[in-house]
């Protein structure tokens, strides 16, 4: 089938591409000229493994690019997957959505289009696809919503780092339409290609729009929430000298708790989880309800960057040290800096008075573009050569294996915030939750 996408980014790009290379005519439209030209050379917008052989397969054929909206008329199916930033106050900022609806109703106007299907994979709060979303594509494109508009929600729940792997092999598929079962039928044959590749039935939730709006947020909030408890036991952990990786391992046999997302730390960043968990925070709010369980894992998670440096300045007065930042990005396999928890790491080393120096395997350029004048190396062994002490925020495979490079350090302190050195003895080194 013809599907259109509106929208290059983490989702859009992957979300194209897979569907190309799954035998799709996929036409992606984005604003951003470097973004489409990337993709028409062949080459992949963002760092994704298995992103940039997709799309290298299927450019110029199956997947094209552009910054025009002609695609959409033609396609079967639209889906928006444009960024839903947060305001100030941490609400859902839905403009860009809004312009990007607006924007697709324009192009079926103008083609004179007489029956669209528009289906929002943004993640936005319960109600914005049926009464903001559907209407402002409806309105645009002179089209009735749930006659000559079919109007769906199908979340997306694919981690950065892992996008293709986790869209090719998801654990469900969530279909949200209000009475309209052409959106249903659409979504079914866009996704029929996915589900025949795989030797095992993947779970479809039929629900109505709201729910699927509410399902993809109650996925992100439980899961940043789970990590937070775990940073939170494991902040009480590391008060009792107990090694509370073993406590979650062990926790974490039960199926009702299950093993993932256990792994205390120095908390969670990235472009989805502070945005999301603020977004529903700010519309139970409007809704006149205190999500005081929510609050207090946004709250566990923002205590995290201080607790690492705290047992940082236990060992080291950082004035005037160079101390060296390992890992940049929000997590290991992107590129993507995000909320990054490196950010108020290094806020607070430059509060201290020290000289930071940032390795990452991909995300240095990004990091730049935020601390424009830190200093930045290109190993991890450079960036601990004469350092007196390294603090460790991203737990890359690579940093496992550190071993003699730590013997260049001015003082071998190491504070380590992802569970991820190895290496021990000879080193000062203290664990954030262990
Ligand atoms: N990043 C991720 O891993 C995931 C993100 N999401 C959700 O998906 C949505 C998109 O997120 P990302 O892909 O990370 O955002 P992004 O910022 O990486 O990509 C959004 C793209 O939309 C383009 N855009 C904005 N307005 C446009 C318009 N009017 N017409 C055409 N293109 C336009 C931007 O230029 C940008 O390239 C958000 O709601 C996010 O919460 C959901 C699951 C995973
Ligand atoms: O809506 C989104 O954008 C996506 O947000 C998350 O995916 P992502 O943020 O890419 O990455 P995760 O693997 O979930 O990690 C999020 C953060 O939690 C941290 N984390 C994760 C797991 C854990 O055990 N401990 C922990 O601190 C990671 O370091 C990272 O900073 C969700 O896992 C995806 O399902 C969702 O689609």
């Amino acid at each position: 089938m013809e599907i259109s996408v509106i929208g290059a980014g983490y989702v859009g790009a992957s979300v194209a591409a897979c569907f190309a290379d799954l035998g799709h005519d996929a036409a992606v439209v984005d604003i951003d000229e470097e973004r489409v030209a990337a993709i028409n050379d062949g080459r992949s917008p963002i760092h994704e493994p298995g992103l940039d052989e997709r799309v290298a397969r299927t450019a110029g054929d199956r997947l094209v690019a552009s910054t025009a909206y002609d695609p959409v008329p033609e396609s079967d199916l639209t889906f928006l997957a444009v960024q839903t930033p947060s305001n100030e106050d941490g609400s859902i900022d839905t403009s860009v959505a809004e312009a990007a609806a607006e924007m697709t109703g324009e192009a079926l106007a103008d083609a004179d289009a007489d029956d669209h299907a528009v289906v929002v994979k943004s993640t936005v709060i319960p109600g914005t696809t049926a009464d903001l979303l559907g209407p402002a594509v409806a309105d645009a494109a002179g089209l009735t919503v749930g006659e000559t508009l079919h109007v769906g929600v199908n979340p997306e729940f694919q981690r950065e780092g892992t996008a293709v792997a986790d869209f090719l092999d998801p654990d469900k598929l969530v279909f949200g339409h209000d009475d309209d079962p052409a959106v249903a039928d659409l979504l079914h044959e866009a996704y029929e290609p996915l589900r025949a590749a795989l030797d095992h039935e993947v779970p479809v939730v039929d629900t109505g729009t709201r729910e699927a709006e509410m399902i993809k947020y109650a996925n992100n909030a439980f899961l940043a929430s789970k990590v937070s408890l775990a940073n939170e036991l494991g902040n009480i952990c590391k008060r009792y000298g107990v090694d509370s990786y073993e406590v979650t391992r062990a926790i974490g046999l039960d199926d009702r708790i299950g093993a993932s997302f256990l792994r205390s730390g120095v908390g969670w960043g990235g472009s989805c989880f502070p945005k999301d968990a603020d977004a529903l925070i700010a519309a139970a709010r409007a809704a006149d309800y205190e999500p005081e369980l929510l609050q207090a894992a946004v709250n566990v998670n923002d205590r995290q960057p201080g607790l690492l440096l705290d047992l940082l300045d236990e060992h080291v007065d950082a004035a005037g040290e160079r101390v060296a930042v390992l890992g940049l990005s929000f997590k290991p396999g992107t590129d993507d800096v995000r909320n990054s928890r490196a950010i108020p790491v290094i806020e607070g080393l430059r509060e201290r008075g020290a000289t930071v120096v940032g390795y990452d395997p991909v995300a240095t350029e990004n990091m730049r573009a935020v601390f424009p004048d830190a200093e930045y190396a290109d190993s991890a062994a450079a960036a601990l050569d004469g350092a007196r002490a390294a603090v460790v925020v991203t737990d890359w495979d690579e940093f496992a294996a550190l071993d003699a490079e730590f013997d260049a350090m001015a003082e071998p302190v190491v504070v380590d915030g992802r569970r991820i050195v190895e290496r021990r003895e000879g080193l000062t080194y203290e664990g954030l939750t262990w």
